[in-house]
């Protein structure tokens, strides 16, 4: 979808901010470009919608030359966003979001229509919302405002510049979320350029780890965190990889522990050593009842369960995982699978968890499939 060949830009004075880049995102791929400050990773997006030219080899926008099409005809293909949104500030944020369809020629009511729709998209409620002026909502809302406005005209290609740079970082951390979500439906081709690795590993399909003016590792975030394929990238994603990693693998049913399990309208078993699982009808995950209880209790299962708040969905990933355990100072959680009311899968515990997290890095380090390792061949080599 978009094809960097041979790219290079020497500014006027001198300076290289891109030597010789050749890479590829694409359809619907959301590719993270991150490294320091002055690496060049501006320069690279701004290439692609010809605020800046390069002055050596080929950017390719669905097969075709972009120094070919005019730039209004391919910036309407592009949708752009930055940290300082700009939005008009003279104009409702409904009007502000109806901006470029308008400018296109669709009609103002037809493009007021479709900018509320977005507006709801990117979670503001366009009623409370939609008639106000961009001073008077919050920098985080102001950010989703200007990802509803690069929407509106439907581009197949989103270029995103530090959009979520200017917020704190709980509200960073919200609009990621957010945006995530936004992207599983609209599925745009997206460069996205940052300088936070957290950011560049939870966002991005794959991570482009600059150097100076070149890319050093293009990988999915599991490798660059798992193998660095060099020292500066390895010391870029900082010594703490190992726990990056966790935000970055998931859970799988294999790492799952089968506790004992029993049914709401069972007798109350004398078996249970120290904990079961309680399950309902449907085999839904209900809570769990601890062992003592059950020796002790009368009836059945059901006056003595207790709801189980710890619980997440598989393919979660292990970073929530710790979160919910930390959460609800818990010693396991629940695993179900990803429907609304998820049938009990199995249990994950701390021990569990870190063989999951050394399996993950094992395979990323021997470039194996991960359900091929082993845990037993990683589990001499001893904490790292
Ligand atoms: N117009 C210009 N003239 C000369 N040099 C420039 C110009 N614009 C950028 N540069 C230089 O090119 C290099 C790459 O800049 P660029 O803005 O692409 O970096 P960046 O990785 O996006 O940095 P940051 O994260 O700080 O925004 C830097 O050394 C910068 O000083």
């Amino acid at each position: 979808m978009i094809r960097f060949e041979h790219v290079t830009k020497r500014y006027a004075d001198g300076t290289i901010a891109v030597d010789d880049l050749s890479f590829e995102v694409a359809e619907g791929e959301l590719v993270t470009l991150v490294g320091p400050s002055g690496c060049g990773k501006t320069t690279t997006m701004k290439m692609v919608n010809r605020l800046i030219e390069p002055t050596g080899g080929r950017i390719f926008l669905d097969g075709e030359d972009i120094s070919t099409v005019d730039p209004v005809q391919l910036r309407r293909r592009i949708g752009y966003v930055i940290q300082q949104v700009g939005l008009f500030p003279h104009k409702t944020v409904l009007e502000n979001t109806a901006t470029v369809p308008h400018l296109l020629g669709v009609k103002k009511s037809v493009a007021q229509q479709r900018a509320a729709e977005l507006l709801d998209l990117v979670g503001l409620d366009p009623k409370t919302y939609g008639s106000r002026y961009p001073e008077q909502l919050s920098g985080g809302q102001r950010q989703r405002v200007g990802v509803a406005r690069a929407l509106a005209a439907d581009p197949p290609v989103l270029l995103m510049d530090e959009p979520f740079g200017a917020v704190d970082p709980v509200v960073r951390e919200r609009l990621q979320n957010e945006f995530l979500r936004l992207q599983s439906q609209v599925r745009k081709t997206v460069l996205f350029v940052t300088h936070d690795i957290e950011e560049a590993v939870r966002l991005g399909d794959r991570i482009a780890v600059y150097g100076q003016g070149a890319i050093e590792q293009f990988d999915a975030p599991a490798a660059v965190l798992g193998a660095p394929a060099t020292d500066y990238v390895a010391d870029f994603v900082g010594a703490d990889r190992g726990l990056k990693r966790l935000s970055v693998t998931p859970i799988e049913e294999s790492d799952l522990d089968q506790p004992p399990v029993v049914h709401l309208d069972d007798p109350l078993p004398a078996d249970i050593a120290r904990w079961a699982v309680v399950l309902d009808g449907d085999d839904n995950l209900h809570g769990w009842i601890s062992g003592e209880q059950a020796r002790l209790g009368k009836g059945t299962v059901r006056e003595h369960a207790r709801r189980m708040e710890a619980w997440l969905p598989v393919g979660a990933s292990l970073k929530q995982a710790f979160a919910t355990m930390l959460q609800h100072d818990a010693g396991w959680i629940a695993v179900i699978d990803r429907e609304e009311r998820g049938r009990f899968l199995g249990v994950l515990t701390p021990a569990r968890l870190h063989e999951a997290l050394r399996r993950s890095i094992d395979a990323d380090a021997q470039a194996v499939p991960r359900t091929e390792v082993k845990v037993e061949s990683v589990a001499s080599v001893g904490p790292r």
